[in-house]
């Protein structure tokens, strides 16, 4: 009999690119120190039904996802909310606002990811210390009454903070991915996939089709053991234009075109328009124009009598208008370190203008 050799550790072909790992606490561990609470829990569950309500037209009120780009400091997000709570309240009965809180950024290349990945932007990665302060922030703002929405990017993040999000995105960079689409298919709140970086909505499409399927697929149970995780399928998903190296698509013609290729999926025929990202050129003024654009848009078709088609608009907003850089010393507080944010000021006046519409 041949006795196979231990390999020394200059012989392995395991983990030759692996740096460390770091265990962190399981998703209950996390959950349990933080606890949605039943109170906070009917909160969750009563803006999901109203959001899908929205989503599938039994409530005409127009969905708002407003907030920052990122969340970098959980001070200027509650003092955000603080001012938006409010206006969610005044808009009541033609909007539903729901807090953009993104705690993960997909990156074109590199840069930083997000305050769950890296909390202390400074290339520490205390992945734990951003795990809870997300956790407590989202806690917070639901203190506020408001719903909150998040991105959705590392598979594993929901099961620490999902039970408190009343929507969620898959981005641009990860619409077509199968991980993702699996993991929306598991999600307790309707997600809008975003058309891809190229333009391409039939990528979303597909998405919303695919999520709201069941699957089998790899993950984490909430004690944080590796798990085959089986799913119903999300029937509340819907696609959002955010326009494409091409351009924007938030023009009719586009919304038509996306509308026209929902119906021949079989699929509800109404979108979301993202007033940020490529519809404004990455620009936080253009961005309230093509919010304008699309309160007058809204308007004519009421007015035409016609089905509304748009059913939902989100808005990169924060308390500075603009963006820095995240190595700013000092960080100028309220404003973005990621895309440029409408500032609070004009915020209120486009919240203003979407409910007239
Ligand atoms: O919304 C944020 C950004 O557009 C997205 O994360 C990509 O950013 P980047 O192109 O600066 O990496
Ligand atoms: C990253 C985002 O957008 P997109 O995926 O459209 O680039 C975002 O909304 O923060």
């Amino acid at each position: 009999m041949t006795t196979i050799p231990d390999l020394t550790a200059a012989e392995s072909t395991s983990d030759r690119r692996i740096k460390s790992f770091r265990s962190i606490p399981a998703p209950d561990t996390i959950r349990a120190e933080l606890p949605l609470t039943a109170r906070r829990a009917i909160a969750v569950q009563k803006d999901r039904d109203e959001i899908a309500d929205i989503l599938a037209g039994r409530d005409d009120r127009l969905l708002v996802v407003v907030g920052p780009c990122s969340v970098h400091d959980p001070i200027a997000a509650i003092d955000y909310a603080r001012r938006l709570a409010p206006l969610a309240a005044d808009h009541a009965d033609r909007l539903k606002i729901v807090m953009r809180v993104y705690f993960e950024k997909p990156r074109t290349t590199v840069g930083w990811k997000g305050l769950i990945n890296d909390p202390g932007m400074d290339g520490s990665f205390d992945v734990e210390r951003g795990l809870r302060t997300a956790r407590s922030l989202l806690l917070d703002i639901i203190d506020l009454g408001l719903p909150v929405g998040c991105e959705f990017l590392e598979p594993t993040s929901p099961q620490y903070i999902a039970d408190a999000v009343a929507w969620g995105a898959i981005g641009a960079r990860t619409t077509e991915s199968q991980v993702h689409r699996q993991l929306a298919s598991g999600l307790s709140m309707p997600v809008g996939f975003k058309n891809g970086t190229d333009g391409n909505v039939q990528v979303a499409i597909d998405g919303v089709k695919a999520a709201a399927a069941g699957h089998v697929f790899f993950g984490v149970d909430d004690f944080g053991r590796g798990a085959v995780v089986e799913t119903a399928g999300n029937q509340d998903c819907h696609v959002i234009l955010r326009g494409g190296t091409s351009g924007p698509n938030h023009d009719p013609e586009s919304v038509s075109a996306a509308v026209a290729s929902l119906a021949k999926a079989g699929l509800p025929e109404r979108i979301m328009i993202d007033c940020s990202h490529a519809n404004s050129g990455k620009d936080h003024v253009r961005q309230a124009e093509v919010a304008e654009e699309i309160a007058a848009a809204v308007r004519a078709t009421r007015a035409a009598g016609n089905p509304v088609t748009i059913s939902g608009v989100m808005l990169e907003s924060f308390l500075e208008p603009g963006a820095q850089s995240p190595d700013a010393q000092p960080l100028t507080y309220g404003q973005s370190v990621t895309d440029k944010c409408m500032g609070w000021e004009t915020s209120a006046a486009v919240l203003a203008t979407l409910a007239r519409s």
